[in-house]
């Protein structure tokens, strides 16, 4: 029987999510979004199989035939992301849903929707997924079904969890003291899968997206930074102890068997909040009055290709509970908040990273990343009476994941397909991040979670939309299983080689803290003695300067009396040369006078001869 259909009153309004609503039937879109190739094969068996002759939802007969887990759904050439959808526990779930008896469609009901003011929504709707689980699903089987799988093929994964606030997007990565989420499970079995190969020192890091051999030096200060960081983590030992008993009760994790590679482990966490990066496993500053570590908004960097944030740290990871004690430290430090649907309703998108590096025997180093990313909950603004600094974390995400909407439509076109420039991923941070995933290098896993009450149905409508549309993608670039690099000369890395450097490690940790005391000590000691030393110079210096002082003086004295004797016997002599010189001019004097005294008579005689009477001269005298 021909099933009819309304047809739309008015022009479709479009939700702040999706440009297009992806589930209605295909002869009200305008472009026919065929089905992938991918599913041909299965897709002829459902159509011919098909009886009841509903074609409502081209997705629906395709998703009878996606058997989650099947090998043609991980095709090498054109591969799609996986998504699944998730319906909280309510107290008194909506009547508005119904999932389909094979259990991958979600039908939306179209007789009880008066009271939405979008047309389309009236109508009845079909969204296919790899798997819908009910409200009766627990954590373990949600990791069995998304996750798992992924783990065990060690490649690059992003889980995502979306939905609107109060979904349970946290409760399903991260889970709670009684019922672990995804996170803690992967964590768990990627540590079990290679906890023979584990190397314990941090001899190769993802540095810039290129994996890196580092130098002893730089090990070193790796493992500083990680003892100062797992210092700052809560104590969970008991709880992780916990923990770890329940998720290895729930699943049978098999370690791999090699005795030809190295395995480190490193981990990451960030948060986007209001379109700014922050690393949320960073060392608190230096100075003991800043207690609050100083938020650094650091940078996406997109190079040929490979993503990464500038600056961010990385921790390398010995043990599940390392990477679990991290996690902790970086939820306490995540944003959360009140709002009118969650008490504790996290406000930014956060990314938990998890990279697997391995170092081959043959010298070959590859990696798998698994990025979990828990996307802050879309909400109604308008409806919820949002405001203030609340009013702008809603508008940053919920623009956020409007870009990531528009991407997945981008990537899910068939005409754009083959052409990555026209994928918007550049329009937000969170796009930005996950631009492998959304342009299928790295494998895509969406876990959508709902509240199915009747209150929150148009809401869901655009979360179904959003998903249907990611559901409808193929990518045709394969997808990069590993990243190879090749390195000469790395330690040889077999289990008796890990031993050894371990001791040596301890020896060497056990070496540096004595050398360090000794060097204290050293300190000390020369301090002193130095301070001594300088003592002992000063009164060395003072004295010599006293005694040279001294010699100079008597040497001056002894000088100056020399001078002073030669001067006197000099001016002595020069007197006696003076007195004799003197002596000689009175003499040659004398005898003048007495020469002219001699003369003078001579004269006087001659006069009296003039003067007697037998002289002829007449004196005239003039008195
Ligand atoms: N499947 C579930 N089973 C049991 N409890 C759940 C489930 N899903 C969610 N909850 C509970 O619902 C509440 C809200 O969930 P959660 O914080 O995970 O929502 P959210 O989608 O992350 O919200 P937001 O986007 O606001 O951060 C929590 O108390 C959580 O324990």
């Amino acid at each position: 029987m021909e099933k009819e259909y309304p047809v739309p009153l008015s022009r479709e309004m479009r939700s702040f999510l999706m440009p297009r609503d992806p589930s209605v039937d295909r002869r009200f879109r305008p472009r026919p979004n065929k089905k992938q190739r991918l599913f041909d094969e299965v897709i002829q068996e459902s159509d011919e199989s098909s009886t009841d002759g509903s074609d409502t939802e081209s997705e629906y007969a395709s998703t009878n035939c996606d058997d989650e887990g099947s090998s043609t759904e991980h095709s090498e050439l054109e591969s799609g992301p996986q998504v699944f959808l998730r319906l909280r526990p309510v107290e008194s779930p909506s009547k508005l849903y119904v999932i389909s008896d094979d259990g991958n469609v979600l039908i939306t009901s179209a007789a009880a929707n008066e009271n939405t003011s979008n047309n389309m929504n009236r109508m009845e709707k079909h969204y296919s997924f790899s798997s819908i689980f009910d409200s009766s699903v627990g954590q373990r089987d949600i990791y069995d079904k998304c996750v798992r799988p992924k783990i065990m093929e060690e490649e690059c994964v992003t889980v995502m969890a979306y939905g609107t606030s109060g979904s349970g997007k946290t409760y399903t990565l991260l889970g709670d003291n009684a019922m672990a989420g995804v996170i803690p499970r992967a964590v768990e079995h990627i540590f079990t899968m290679n906890k023979n190969q584990l190397y314990t020192t941090p001899k190769v890091k993802l540095v810039n997206a290129h994996m890196v051999l580092l130098e002893d030096d730089a090990v070193m200060k790796e493992m500083q930074v990680r003892r100062q960081l797992l210092a700052l983590c809560p104590d969970i030992s008991t709880q992780y102890h916990r923990l770890h008993h329940a998720i290895q009760g729930d699943h049978e994790f098999m370690p791999l068997e090699s005795e030809d590679v190295s395995v480190m482990i490193w981990v990451s966490f960030v948060e986007i909040y209001n379109e700014l990066v922050y690393d949320l496993l960073t060392l608190p500053p230096k100075q003991a009055n800043m207690s609050e570590p100083r938020r650094k908004n650091l940078k996406i960097v997109c190079n040929k290709g490979q993503v990464f944030i500038k600056g961010l740290t990385s921790i390398f990871v010995k043990s599940g509970e390392d990477a679990i004690k991290l996690l902790r430290l970086g939820q306490q430090r995540i944003t959360y908040a009140s709002t009118a649907v969650n008490a504790n309703s996290s406000r930014s998108h956060c990314v938990f990273t998890v990279d697997v590096l391995k170092y081959h025997r043959s010298g070959i180093t590859t990696r798998s990343s698994y990025k979990f990313c828990d996307l802050a909950g879309s909400e109604r603004v308008d409806k919820t009476g949002t405001i203030g600094s609340r009013l702008r974390e809603a508008q940053s995400i919920n623009t956020s994941l409007m870009v990531l909407g528009r991407c997945l439509d981008a990537a899910s076109s068939s005409k754009k397909k083959n052409n990555a420039d026209v994928i918007p991923y550049r329009d937000s941070k969170l796009t930005l991040l996950l631009q492998p995933a959304l342009l299928g290098t790295e494998r895509l896993a969406m876990i959508v979670t709902v509240t199915p009450l009747d209150k929150y149905f148009e809401e869901n409508l655009n979360v179904l939309s959003f998903a249907s549309i990611a559901k409808n993608i193929i990518f045709k670039q394969p997808i990069v299983k590993q990243h190879n690099t090749r390195y000469s000369g790395f330690l040889e890395c077999n289990q008796s080689s890990i031993i050894r450097d371990m001791k040596r490690i301890e020896d060497l940790e056990e070496q540096a803290m004595r050398l360090r005391a000794e060097i204290d000590q050293l300190n000390y000691q020369h301090v002193l003695q130095m301070q001594l030393q300088e003592e002992k110079l000063r009164k060395e210096l003072t004295d010599r300067f006293q005694a040279s002082l001294e010699m100079n003086l008597s040497q001056g004295d002894e000088r100056l009396k020399k001078m002073l004797h030669m001067q006197t016997r000099e001016f002595e002599a020069k007197m006696a040369s003076i007195k004799r010189k003197y002596e000689e001019e009175i003499e040659d004097l004398k005898d003048e006078i007495v020469d002219l005294k001699n003369e003078n008579l001579d004269l006087k005689d001659e006069i009296e001869e003039l003067k007697s009477p037998n002289s002829d001269i007449e004196i005239i005298d003039d008195e």
